[in-house]
């Protein structure tokens, strides 16, 4: 998996605001199934047993935005106190002082429930003022709610804009399982539908059609295909409006050569009762009027076990009859047994839906199948293809590609070369040796030569902070690439906003710099920006097109390769202001953007692009987690052991 998983991360002392899925069903305030709570349960006591201090968020059921008792989460906290054997807080708010007060109060090791998140307004409306006050309780979010993942809300999406935000162990094990059977599936791949609901579950078929060899089809889904074949389905349940869908997905899996597989014979009844008269008809020779079906007959159980026989993988969603009256639970008990065999013979079985799940459970084969997902529509939604927000705002993790990674401290107008020599030593004993990444550190020019040899036998680079774009002459207080090349410096920081604003550098000054360092075989670290008044004006685009295609004006696309641009935003240099990292994002992916349509998708792929401004440990996760963010180049927290830092968070997000 892709995702940081809260095993990627140091838990010990930490505040944790983990957000689970425990919408558990309930009658008359007692919960009648607390398989969600039981689920949750590994990635709680993780976290605990890390000594983190966790809050855990959840929904349950839908109270539209406003306190209403019988949706309190109160006895889930209770439950949830019994299942982990301590004592489990619980605030009846959501938000506000008795919550922060609470959050205070907790020591490592120790949990706090907060009410149903759905009591307030912005959670579904995914309001960023709420998300922020959340994320302002804690260091890090985890999201375990698998169940929630297929909705982009305030406490599972919002809330991963502040703080970074990794996968518990519930969600990592839904989204391995589920991949399995959307990533290359091993085949035979049969897919067996049923249960009610043809409109939610139609998506599904669509696309599994691109991917399944056999869709075996039971439950009441079937009438509508039976219908669209022009069969007498009698009283039967059935929807109407998806009648020419069916006819639509029939033909389509021909064109596919995907089996289709409907029943051939059903259990029918005239009442929907236990105990009432049932008989077994063909589906050929019709089911008459005021009988309906309601489950699948002992032919059509022996044809999908027939056709399940060999499957190596199976996704199952929708019992085959009404499972909850026993007269007619035979065909999804039977069906559920061949499931289990099949998983004990290798194959890889994945039940989804809240039924089917009850189902496999009413008969005891739980844990025979290989996976039983605790999300009704996530699970759906995965298998239709569809991205979950609640899962593409977790961090992901970086794999090592065309470009480098690089974390690179500029040192300004900081340390004397005693102090530079100190520090680099310290900085070659606990980073020289980084292969993921590229260090580079930026001392004062007086400390170049000192800086090269101390690094001479690591992995760490020097870079000048700044060079001249004439070879030698008359230019008072400059240097020259050759004279910065000749100390062993192989990269040069240019552009940079206090160059720009300070001492008035314009974009041909820089264009000309880069294109002299490129040519002495130095790399440029291209710097560029927009000032705080440029943001507020919606001019961030503007600037940042301006400044790139002024600094690589007449630079030939294989040159332009080897530039590494760091975007710094002035108003979050020295500021303490950082850029959220949807704000960094967006602007870094823009940067790609433009250099695809300057010079080709190579090239944009090809160039590191940095972001700077206010960097340091506590924000720079979520940062670098980002796809289109390479690296950090640093300022003040490039000064201290907080570098080192910065280092170990990449070293922990590349695989
Ligand atoms: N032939 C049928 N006629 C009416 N209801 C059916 C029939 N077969 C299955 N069902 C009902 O479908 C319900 C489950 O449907 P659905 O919600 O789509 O499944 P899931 O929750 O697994 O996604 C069950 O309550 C079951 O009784
Ligand atoms: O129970 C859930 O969905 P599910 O029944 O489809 O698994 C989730 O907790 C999401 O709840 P919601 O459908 O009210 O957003």
């Amino acid at each position: 998996m892709d995702k940081m998983t809260i095993k990627d991360i140091e838990l010990k002392g930490k505040k944790v605001i983990m957000r689970v899925d425990f919408n558990v069903p309930m009658k008359d305030g007692v919960i009648t199934n607390d398989k969600r709570i039981k689920a949750a349960l590994p990635t709680i006591k993780h976290a605990l047993n890390e000594g983190a201090k966790v809050i855990l968020l959840s929904h349950l059921g839908r109270p539209k935005g406003e306190p209403k008792p019988e949706f309190s989460l109160k006895p889930v906290a209770e439950r949830l106190a019994e299942l982990l054997g301590q004592e489990v807080k619980f605030v009846p708010e959501v938000v506000g002082d008795e919550v922060k007060k609470a959050v205070d109060e907790l020591k490592e090791g120790e949990v706090l429930v907060l009410e149903n998140t759905r009591y307030m307004k912005g959670e579904t409306k995914n309001d960023p003022e709420l998300a922020k006050q959340w994320a302002e309780l804690a260091d890090i979010h985890v999201n375990d709610a698998f169940g929630t993942a297929h909705r982009a809300h305030a406490s599972n999406v919002g809330i991963a804009q502040y703080i970074p935000s990794v996968a518990g162990f519930l969600m990592e094990k839904e989204i391995k399982f589920l991949s399995k059977a959307t990533a290359n599936p091993e085949k035979p791949y049969v897919v067996i539908l049923g249960g009610a609901k043809v409109s939610d579950k139609i998506g599904v078929i669509t696309n599994l059609l691109e991917v399944a060899d056999k869709i075996l089809i039971g439950g009441a889904m079937m009438f509508t295909f039976l219908k669209a074949l022009g069969k007498e389905i009698g009283s039967s349940k059935f929807e109407e409006d998806k009648v020419d869908l069916a006819k639509e997905l029939l033909e389509k899996a021909n064109e596919k050569g995907v089996e289709l597989v409907l029943p051939v014979d059903a259990v029918i009844a005239q009442k929907l009762e236990a105990g009432v008269e049932k008989k077994v008809v063909k589906i050929e020779d019709g089911i008459e009027d005021g009988w309906m079906g309601l489950d699948i007959g002992p032919e059509s159980i022996e044809l999908f076990k027939s056709k399940l026989a060999g499957a190596k993988t199976v996704v199952w969603n929708g019992p085959m009859g009404v499972f909850e009256i026993d007269d007619f639970a035979t065909g999804t008990k039977e069906v559920a047994n061949m499931v289990a065999e099949i998983t004990d013979e290798g194959a890889i079985t994945i039940i989804g839906g809240g039924d089917s799940a009850a189902a496999i459970e009413k008969f005891g084969l739980e844990r025979k199948v290989s996976h039983v997902s605790t999300g009704g529509g996530a699970s759906l939604e995965f298998l239709e293809g569809k991205e979950l927000p609640g899962i593409a705002s977790i961090a992901s993790k970086k794999k090592i590609n065309k470009r480098k990674y690089i974390l690179a401290g500029n040192w300004k107008m900081n340390k004397t070369n005693l102090e530079a020599a100190e520090f680099i030593s310290k900085l070659t004993a606990k980073i020289g040796k980084e292969k993921k990444f590229e260090v580079v550190i930026a001392p004062t020019f007086l400390a170049l030569e000192k800086a090269v040899d101390l690094t001479a036998s690591t992995n760490i680079n020097v870079a000048a902070q700044n060079m001249h774009f004439e070879d030698k002459g008359a230019f008072t207080g400059e240097v020259s690439a050759d004279m910065l090349k000749s100390l062993g410096v192989n990269y040069v920081i240019l552009g940079h906003s206090e160059r720009r604003n300070i001492f008035g550098e314009t974009d041909e000054i820089i264009n000309k710099k880069i294109k002299k360092a490129l040519e002495k075989d130095l790399t440029p670290i291209f710097c560029i920006g927009e000032k705080l008044e440029e943001r507020e004006k919606d001019l961030t685009f503007n600037v940042i097109e301006k400044q790139v295609k002024e600094g690589l004006y007449g630079i030939e696309k294989e040159d332009v390769k080897k530039i590494v641009i760091a975007y710094e935003p002035v108003w979050a240099i020295g500021t303490g202001k950082v850029a959220t990292p949807e704000q960094a994002e967006e602007v870094h992916a823009y940067i790609r953007k433009l250099l695809s349509e300057m010079f080709d998708e190579d090239v944009a792929e090809s160039v590191t692009i940095l972001y700077g401004g206010s960097v340091k440990p506590e924000n720079y996760f979520g940062l670098f987690t980002k796809p289109n963010i390479d690296g950090g180049l640093v300022g003040g927290a490039s000064l201290k052991e907080s570098f080192i830092d910065l280092a170990d968070i990449m070293r922990t997000i590349i695989v």
